[in-house]
């Protein structure tokens, strides 16, 4: 019989850094196998939640479950343990390091007499590095890839450990469009292979080219979770930025040619506010 229980259920996480309350109250349930894109200004709290799931916060109050289960998740290593990996964008590397090396800083493989075992550590590098479909070298130094090239071994580097679920932090930020393409390719790898992915994104085209459901934070709470194919680019810009869904907000100057979509009459007003917070780079 199919297993039902969700793989992660987030209940009543709040979160307090002295004078700020970054999460309120957030509930977010993580199914198997699915991409779900976390969405909201800056400031909206989708870091701070997304490190409370990688171990990296306590969160004030809350719990989460996994596979069922109330778990604590004190730190990055029980993290791994339960089957979560995540990739920050200050992910860093050892730059006279090569692929390989970087793969394994920290968890190297040793043969039965302790020495480093440079060919399995080489081999396995090349097996996650296929997982992907990426031609990478790996035996090439780090310091010599581009980034996109090294967003990809970030992301191999989560795919030893063999994880549920893996957290990505703005994957295609500051990415080319192909590179762009090709980190959307290996989230959708990650997904047939059987995973889960959460990703933090600023990116609506990026979010609604992967993602399986979308949940909008705003000032700490989750106010929207969509799927993605139920909802608009319209919609989750409008609950992003905290704009009521009323009438009257027709601004007729504004001939501006969106990018994506149909847009209702509040577009214009969706589009400052989306300026404002950068949310897109209008045309
Ligand atoms: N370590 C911290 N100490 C104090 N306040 C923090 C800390 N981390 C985050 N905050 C505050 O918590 C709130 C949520 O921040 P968070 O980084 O989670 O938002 P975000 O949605 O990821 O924003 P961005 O898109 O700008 O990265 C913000 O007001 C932020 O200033």
């Amino acid at each position: 019989m199919k297993d039902t229980t969700p793989l992660l259920e987030i209940r009543d996480v709040s979160m307090r850094f002295e004078f700020v309350e970054a999460l309120k109250s957030v509930n977010l349930t993580i199914g198997h196998q699915e991409v779900v894109a976390l969405v909201g200004d800056n400031g909206a709290g989708k870091s701070t939640l997304v490190k409370i799931i990688a171990g990296l916060y306590q969160p004030s109050t809350g719990h989460l479950r996994i596979h069922g289960k109330e778990t604590k998740i004190n730190d990055i290593r029980s993290a791994n343990d339960l089957g979560i990996a995540s990739v920050f964008q200050d992910n860093e590397f050892c730059e006279n390091l090569s692929v390989a090396a970087n793969l394994f800083l920290g968890k190297e493989l040793r043969t039965n007499y302790g020495i480093r075992d440079e060919d399995s550590m080489n081999v396995r590098a090349r097996t996650v590095l296929n997982t992907l479909s990426s031609s990478i070298q790996v035996s090439r130094p780090i310091s010599s890839l581009s980034m996109g090239q090294r967003r990809t071994v970030a992301i191999a580097k989560t795919l030893l450990n063999d994880p549920d679920l893996i957290l990505l932090d703005e994957p295609t930020d500051s990415l080319s469009i192909i590179q762009t393409a090709e980190v959307l390719e290996y989230i959708r790898r990650l997904r047939t292979e059987g995973r889960s992915v959460i990703m933090v994104c600023h990116d609506l085209p990026d979010v609604f080219a992967i993602a399986d459901r979308i949940a909008v934070l705003r000032q700490g709470r989750i106010i929207a979770v969509h799927n993605a194919n139920e909802t608009s680019y319209e919609q989750i810009l409008a609950e992003i930025a905290g704009i009521p869904n009323t009438d009257g907000l027709e601004d007729a100057d504004d001939k501006t040619t969106l990018p994506y979509g149909n847009f209702s009459p509040r577009r214009g007003l969706i589009k400052r506010r989306a300026e404002q917070s950068g949310l897109l780079a209008w045309t």
